[in-house]
């Protein structure tokens, strides 16, 4: 056994928030907040209303700039970098999902999940086949003709989570999902959204509200008043060091 053989079974970190402070005007919705998260593990950001779920979501995927603290993501400090560099971080490494899908209502929605390729420069035959095989992984592929206004609301979160996925994210973060769905659509879409998640190796973040909603994820991450109050490091299998091979080991062996 190598001195390090046991850091290939341990899954790297892809994204970290380090002592986030953001405050609204005199109201302060982050207090200090670090959290690690690994490549494609799915975890739940909960707490009561006003806890600052949102904006810790929306800091970590360099939507909104701290006020103090730290992002990095891949070797990046993102909260450093303009507003041009994170749009384009968005487009391509980090996905955005939001409750209500915000699909645009004068495309197909094949149009529309191909619209981050397009935006990246995809050829639009090539960006359009990429997006019917993406909304055939979330079973609705058959409606890529069709606009969002013709879609049921789960018909269009999925597309939504179709175009989230596009570009093969390595994080996705996600608020409220399935907030505007009945429970059997929520169901349906965390179901596949998880599986495809795994299979893809993407990371997700899901901000909620809803216990039903967090038990689909593999880590909660719970903020009372701006702070985390359990971040369930306790259940994360890399949090509690494994006994490793000593150099006296390999010497031995
Ligand atoms: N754009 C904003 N302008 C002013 N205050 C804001 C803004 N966004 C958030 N806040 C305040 O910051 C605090 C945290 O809000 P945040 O939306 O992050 O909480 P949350 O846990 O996501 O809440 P909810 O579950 O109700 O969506 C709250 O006091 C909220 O009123």
């Amino acid at each position: 056994m190598t001195p390090n053989a046991h850091l290939e079974t341990t899954t790297a970190t892809v994204l970290t928030g380090t002592d986030l402070v953001r405050s609204f005007g005199k109201t302060p919705a982050l207090r200090g907040v670090s959290c690690a998260i690994r490549a494609g593990e799915i975890v739940a950001i909960t707490g009561p209303s006003g806890s600052g779920k949102s904006t810790l979501l929306l800091c970590l995927a360099g939507v909104l700039a701290p006020d103090a603290g730290a992002v990095n993501f891949g070797g990046r400090r993102i909260d450093q970098l303009s507003e041009a560099e994170r749009s384009r971080l968005r487009r391509t490494e980090l996905g955005v999902l939001f409750q209500f899908g915000q699909l645009v209502p004068e495309l197909t929605v094949g149009e529309n999940v191909a619209l981050p390729l397009l935006l990246s420069g995809a050829r639009r035959r090539e960006a359009l086949g990429t997006a019917s095989e993406w909304l055939d992984r979330f079973g609705v592929a058959d409606l890529a003709q069709r606009y969002p206004g013709e879609l049921s609301g789960g018909q269009q979160q999925r597309a939504a989570v179709a175009r989230s996925l596009v570009t093969e994210p390595r994080v996705l973060f996600a608020d409220e999902p399935t907030g505007a769905l009945d429970s059997l659509a929520g169901e349906q879409l965390l179901t596949q959204l998880t599986r495809v998640a795994r299979e893809n190796g993407t990371a997700v973040l899901i901000v909620t509200h809803e216990a039903q909603v967090a038990a689909y994820a593999q880590r909660e991450i719970t903020l009372w008043d701006g702070s985390v109050v359990d971040d369930g490091s306790t259940a994360a299998p890399t949090e509690a060091p494994q006994p490793v091979a000593t150099f006296e080991d390999d010497e031995e062996g």
